[in-house]
């Protein structure tokens, strides 16, 4: 079954909106646990626009208390500044099951593409190493609805990553024009390819209730999914236990 990994970032928006700590990031991801998620992921960003390094610090302690994955997210290139340690000294304090390196930055809205395997592998390679020291599995935010991305994404492996995250809002987008089979093929063979080279497969970005179960048909081998817009999202009308539910059913129809 792929695994359901739940990014709270979106709880940590409403709380800063305005200040103090409602909602609780660290009771929101205790009821995704409780529910039957798989893991939490967040993604700290350095502006803080969401997540900041003391939710960080708490979530590592409840997923590790729980024995359940906390994937942090991050961009390894970002430097530090105040409120913000950097990704690499995150990871030092928490050592996260999982590091997932992003390549974004802070004029992104939100992550909107992945690593150039090729171009980027001597600046990754030190911080793979670094994460993979502190013993963290490593994976790399990687395209897939690109020629490109498909025949760079095995050279992950040569860079020493465990898996890769399948960049999804493409396919998300191709989905809700209602033209997701070429698409869903290219992400596929992705899959495949990456597979092939020894690599994990996760994915995630704008995947959703609706969008979830065409993507799992088509793309087998998916170790793990990371969702947070959209569930938390369809969590306002239905709250977050049921609607992690509701996923874990896509899951589990998929397996
Ligand atoms: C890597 C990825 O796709 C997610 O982490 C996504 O970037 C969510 O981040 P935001 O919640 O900041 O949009
Ligand atoms: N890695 C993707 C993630 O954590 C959540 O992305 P989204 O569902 O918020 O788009």
């Amino acid at each position: 079954m792929t695994f359901l990994s739940v990014n709270v970032n979106k709880i940590a928006v409403l709380r800063n909106s305005r200040g103090g700590n409602e909602p609780d990031v660290v009771r929101a991801a205790i009821q995704c646990l409780d529910a039957g998620a798989h893991g939490i992921t967040v993604h700290p960003r350095p502006d803080a626009r969401h997540i900041r390094a003391y939710d960080v610090l708490a979530l590592a302690e409840i997923t590790r208390s729980r024995g359940v994955e906390f994937n942090l997210e991050g961009n390894p290139f970002a430097p530090a500044r105040e409120g913000y340690p950097g990704f690499l000294a995150l990871c030092e304090l928490v050592r996260p099951a999982q590091a997932t390196l992003v390549p974004d930055g802070d004029a992104q809205l939100t992550s909107d593409h992945g690593f150039d395997f090729v171009r980027d592998d001597s600046a990754l390679r030190p911080h793979v190493d670094a994460l993979k020291a502190l013993g963290c599995r490593v994976s790399l935010f990687a395209d897939a609805h690109t020629e490109a991305g498909r025949s760079g994404i095995a050279h992950a492996a040569a860079i020493g990553a465990d898996r890769v995250e399948l960049y999804t809002g493409p396919y998300a987008e191709a989905f809700a024009e209602g033209d997701a089979a070429v698409m869903a093929s290219h992400f596929a063979e992705a899959a495949r390819r990456a597979q092939d080279a020894g690599l994990g497969v996760n994915a995630g970005h704008d995947l959703s209730q609706e969008n979830l179960g065409f993507f799992l048909k088509h793309v087998p081998g998916v170790l793990e999914v990371s969702i947070g817009h959209a569930l938390i999202g369809e969590a306002l009308y239905d709250g977050l236990g049921p609607t992690v539910r509701s996923y874990l059913r896509i899951l589990t129809a998929g397996r």
